[in-house]
């Protein structure tokens, strides 16, 4: 079914009731990494259920969020503005993005920060000044979350990653090395990061029927730069993928799923084969939507290129080599729904004309 919406002003859009595909992880290996790689391929999203990640880890983070976002903007306030890491209202990224949305951005490497602040007396004057923001962003999450809880969510949610990206190993045929693409995201210095994302509903002072439930953007449309996301929220609604149609999907919230989601870094790793999906969240003027991503990144230093069996004599390298901290700086310095792998494909003949 397709009906018309219109989340931003003046723009009609198409929304497509169609089901995203849910995948069991505890069928049979060989066809869950099958039913994996056709997902990324269709879609570049997809949800998983018999995940293996307990409710009780689940429950705990999303208390931590709630109560977090229930503090006085005074005390949130404490660690903004978000350089990107700490918490952040309506403006999103540096280049004049903003939403319905109050967040947290974490570093999953919380190690890296207390480690180099060890180092802080050795280091330039703007390194010191960006580290001490650094660290008093860490200091007062340590005060202000429950440490254990959201290690035992990083690692869960990290060793799901995993998992996920061994399943596509298998599903793609790389039989060399299956932890080709998970190897990025166990490295110590992996630079993941954990979001939490805050839709308060908003007061519609335009209209106050009950009868006009209208949406607004919460969080604008755009594809992850990392190689994965893993995505819940609670039981409130307004996520939505774009097809290649042009239709957007919206994704009903599921309380035992996680949505994966395939970023820009996984479709240079297979050369195009998976598609980095584009979507955004909308806020409603009802109820509050709470969503955590885990943002499964690699380490700054390593260097992005499709995996071999991927480029083929009739199928060259799509994306030249790069860094991921050439292409993450390259991503923020951009607009949020700016398209950035274009930026990196390789110089064919083609790509002259
Ligand atoms: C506008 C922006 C926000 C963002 C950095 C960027 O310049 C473009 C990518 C954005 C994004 C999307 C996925 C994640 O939520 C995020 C943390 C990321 O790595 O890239 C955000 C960035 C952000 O909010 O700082
Ligand atoms: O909050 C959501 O549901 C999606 C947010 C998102 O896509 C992001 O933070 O990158
Ligand atoms: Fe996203």
């Amino acid at each position: 079914m397709v009906v018309a919406s219109s989340p931003t002003p003046n723009r009609i859009e198409k929304i497509n009731s169609f089901d995203v595909p849910i995948i069991d992880l505890s069928c049979k290996r060989s066809l869950v990494s099958e039913l994996v790689v056709k997902a990324s391929e269709e879609y570049g999203f997809f949800k998983v259920i018999n995940h293996g990640i307990s409710k009780d880890i689940t429950d705990r983070m999303e208390e931590q969020g709630l109560n977090f976002f229930a503090k006085p903007a005074l005390e949130k306030r404490q660690a903004a503005p978000p350089s990107p890491l700490g918490y952040g209202t309506k403006n999103i990224g540096f280049n004049g993005d903003v939403g319905e949305v109050e967040y947290l951005l974490l570093h999953t490497n919380t190690q890296s920060i207390s480690q180099s602040s060890k180092s802080i007396s050795n280091e330039p004057l703007s390194f010191h000044t960006q580290l001490k923001k650094k660290l008093h962003v860490f200091l007062f999450l340590e005060k202000n979350l429950d440490s254990c809880v959201v290690n035992d969510y990083i690692e869960a949610v990290r060793n799901l990653a995993c998992e996920i990206l061994e399943l596509m190993t298998e599903g793609l045929h790389v039989h060399d090395n299956k932890c080709v693409f998970s190897d990025f995201i166990r490295d110590i210095d992996s630079d993941s990061l954990v979001r939490l994302n805050h839709y308060p509903p908003y007061k519609d002072i335009m209209d106050t029927s009950p009868s006009s439930q209208t949406n607004r953007i919460g969080f604008g449309e755009h594809s992850d730069p990392q190689i994965l996301t893993i995505l819940r929220s609670n039981d409130v609604g307004g996520l939505q993928i774009l097809l290649e149609d042009g239709t957007w999907v919206p994704v009903p919230p599921d309380p035992i799923a996680f949505c994966v989601n395939v970023g820009d870094t996984l479709q240079v790793l297979t050369n195009g084969r998976f598609k980095s999906v584009i979507h955004r969240a909308l806020a409603n003027s009802v109820k509050p939507r709470m969503s955590i991503m885990y943002f499964a990144a690699p380490p700054l230093h390593a260097c992005i290129s499709p995996v071999p069996n991927t480029i083929t004599p009739e199928k060259s390298s799509l994306y030249r080599p790069f860094t991921w901290s050439e292409f993450k700086k390259t991503a923020y310095s951009l607009r949020l729904g700016d398209t950035r792998l274009d930026l990196f494909k390789a110089q064919t003949d083609e790509n002259f004309a």
